[in-house]
């Protein structure tokens, strides 16, 4: 396994790769990694020559009140996880490699970050957009793998590659949960063992959600309330949003007609956890 720091190697290793008619799975991340991060590494393995995860707390996808400088990090750890998992390149830069001092330039979309995370973190969303382009442009791969967990971000890099004309196919892979329902996130960490029972709420809410839908309430101001009472009613939780959403579209929908995205932040102590999942009316 190659670990590169600086962006000229890491396109200098893709570019031999490629001259030597190898294909690249990429899966980028924020280190600290965790089962949920290790399911991407396995869905990208085999659809490529080469696995390349990168490990970088962009620092333009965190607003001023934000958890840039807590974010948990444990770079042995994510490289032993990598190994194992058969990567073979790792892009490890640093902050000053990756935005110099006279850096300019950001990538941003019309509408898909209007809504959910982006109303509560308005800047999250471009510097995801601008630091994936450049993830993308460094790593140069043929397929890139994101959960499903962040939903939203999914959607916003499918909608980037197609405006921008990227030729990467992107794959989302499912949402990997703790034995009680919990997404797994590096910000579980935060967590204390009273705020970690707590934390069940998103997942619950969910199922609680998909029961009413399947008895039959469609209208959308009642599901929420009753998410929103249910969350509340576990200690030491704030709701940020509880949402029912087109899929692709990601506007607000009234009553659940078709296949809707229900999607949620809640803060637990000082993690800000997110969960969302497709509701099927009967
Ligand atoms: N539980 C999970 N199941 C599947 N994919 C996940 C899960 N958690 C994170 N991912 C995906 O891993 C990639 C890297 O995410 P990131 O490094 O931000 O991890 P994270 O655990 O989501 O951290 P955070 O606490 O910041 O949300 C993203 O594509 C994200 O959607
Ligand atoms: C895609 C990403 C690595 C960009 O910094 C980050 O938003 C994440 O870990 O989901
Ligand atoms: N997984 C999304 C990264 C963030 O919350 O900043």
């Amino acid at each position: 396994m190659d670990i590169l720091k600086t962006k000229a190697d890491m396109q200098a290793w893709s570019a031999a790769k490629k001259k030597q008619g190898k294909t690249i799975s990429f899966v980028p991340t924020m280190g600290y990694l965790h089962k949920g991060h290790v399911s991407l590494l396995e869905i990208g393995k085999p659809l490529s020559d080469e696995l390349v995860l990168s490990i970088f707390v962009n620092p333009t996808q965190f607003g001023p009140n934000e958890d840039l400088n807590a974010y948990p990090s444990n770079i042995q750890n994510d490289l032993d996880l990598a190994q194992q998992a058969g990567v073979t390149g790792v892009f490890l830069p640093d902050k000053n490699e990756m935005y110099g001092p006279d850096y300019q330039t950001h990538v941003s979309l019309d509408h898909l970050p209007q809504y959910l995370c982006g109303r509560s973190r308005p800047v999250h969303f471009g510097g995801v957009a601008t630091v994936v382009t450049k993830l993308f442009n460094i790593v140069m791969p043929d397929v890139a793998v994101f959960g499903k967990k962040d939903f939203q971000q999914l959607a916003i890099i499918r909608q980037m590659v197609k405006d921008l004309d990227f030729n990467i196919r992107i794959i989302g892979g499912e949402i990997i949960r703790e034995e009680d329902g919990l997404a797994m996130s590096s910000r579980n960490a935060y967590l204390t063992s009273e705020q970690r029972a707590s934390a069940v709420c998103l997942s619950q809410a969910i199922r609680l959600l998909k029961q009413k839908v399947a008895q039959g309430v469609r209208s959308v101001p009642d599901l929420v309330r009753e998410a929103q009472a249910f969350i509340l009613s576990f200690d030491h939780t704030r709701v940020d949003y509880i949402e029912l959403c087109h899929p692709q579209t990601l506007e607000p929908v009234e009553t659940v007609q078709a296949e809707t995205l229900v999607a949620m932040a809640v803060q637990v102590g000082k993690s800000r956890l997110i969960d969302n999942a497709l509701i099927e009316p009967a």
